[in-house]
């Protein structure tokens, strides 16, 4: 059987438990290939981000094309893109390439509330990059700042959802982790909603959730999962990885993306 293989086109997280790294180490959990195009370099800890460095996007562009050319994908994430000129480099990739499934995260402000995505560059990932999106997987201040609505419930966020549909993506995942009670995502298609619940976590160590859910989802396609079939498995697999968070830092510590390994 052939490997499925997986790309992400993100930011680097010095502290290992969000961005690139978070996402190879989801790939590598989930039996999949991971390759990487680097967006961006932070120095960055549980705490918050000390610096960040953008590279350039012709940079950005040449990592794509290196890897598509030679080892191919199945399925492609994007998570911090940083400005426009690296999002219109992604979008434009992803026209020529018709990668089979792009999982588009829409990563905006870290945790720690340091921003990840120049605030001019929004209108350039929903203008360029929603539209070739398979899906969308906004949490709740991202939903909030896409659609204006404030967001403290499923009705809520069903609505978010619809409204970001209409931007241009197949399917839409409302997050909600930041919700208070129990942690639901509402997926919508367009047509119904379907709702991914756990149990909410008591824990303070949740960075990286987003980065390691979308590539749970972008490697669950890869294997040939539906999008709902993706997405509850992606959701297996952060509830593991919450659970058995290692504690690390000071701050908001990682997830352990090895759970079902090591605990
Ligand atoms: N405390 C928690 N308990 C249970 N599930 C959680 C908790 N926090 C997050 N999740 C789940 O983790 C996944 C990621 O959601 P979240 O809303 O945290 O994303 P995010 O804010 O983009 O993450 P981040 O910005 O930290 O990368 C979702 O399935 C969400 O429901
Ligand atoms: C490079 C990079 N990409 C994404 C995030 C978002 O993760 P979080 O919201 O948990 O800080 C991050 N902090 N750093």
């Amino acid at each position: 059987m052939s490997l499925p293989r997986c790309l992400t086109i993100a930011g680097s997280d010095s502290g290992g438990g969000a961005g690139i790294q978070a996402d190879l180490k989801a790939f590598a959990a989930l039996g999949v290939y991971g390759m990487s195009a680097l967006t961006a370099v932070t120095a960055q800890n549980t705490i918050g981000v000390q610096a960040v460095f953008e590279l350039p996007a012709t940079l950005v562009a040449q990592q794509i094309d290196s890897v598509v050319t030679d080892i191919g994908v199945d399925a492609v994430k994007t998570g911090m893109l940083a400005n426009a000129e690296i999002i219109a480099v992604v979008a434009e990739k992803a026209r020529t390439y018709r990668w089979p499934y792009l999982v588009v995260d829409p990563v905006m402000v870290a945790k720690s509330g340091d921003p990840l995505l120049r605030p001019e560059a929004r209108t350039a990932l929903i203008s360029l990059l929603f539209p070739l999106a398979t899906i969308v997987t906004p949490n709740l201040p991202e939903a909030k700042a896409l659609t204006g609505l404030n967001i403290s419930s499923v009705a809520e966020m069903e609505q978010a959802a619809q409204q970001i549909h209409a931007l241009g993506p197949r399917w839409v995942l409302v997050k909600g982790g930041h919700l208070a009670g129990d942690s639901v995502d509402v997926l919508y298609d367009g047509h119904e909603y379907r709702y991914f619940s756990s149990s909410r976590i008591e824990t303070r160590h949740t960075h990286g959730t987003g980065c390691t859910f979308a590539s749970a989802i972008a490697a669950g396609l890869a294997k040939g999962l539906s999008v709902p079939e993706a997405v509850q498995a992606a959701k297996d697999y952060i509830t593991l990885a919450l659970q058995h968070a290692p504690g690390l830092g000071q701050g908001h510590g990682p997830v352990h993306h090895f759970a079902a390994w090591y605990r």
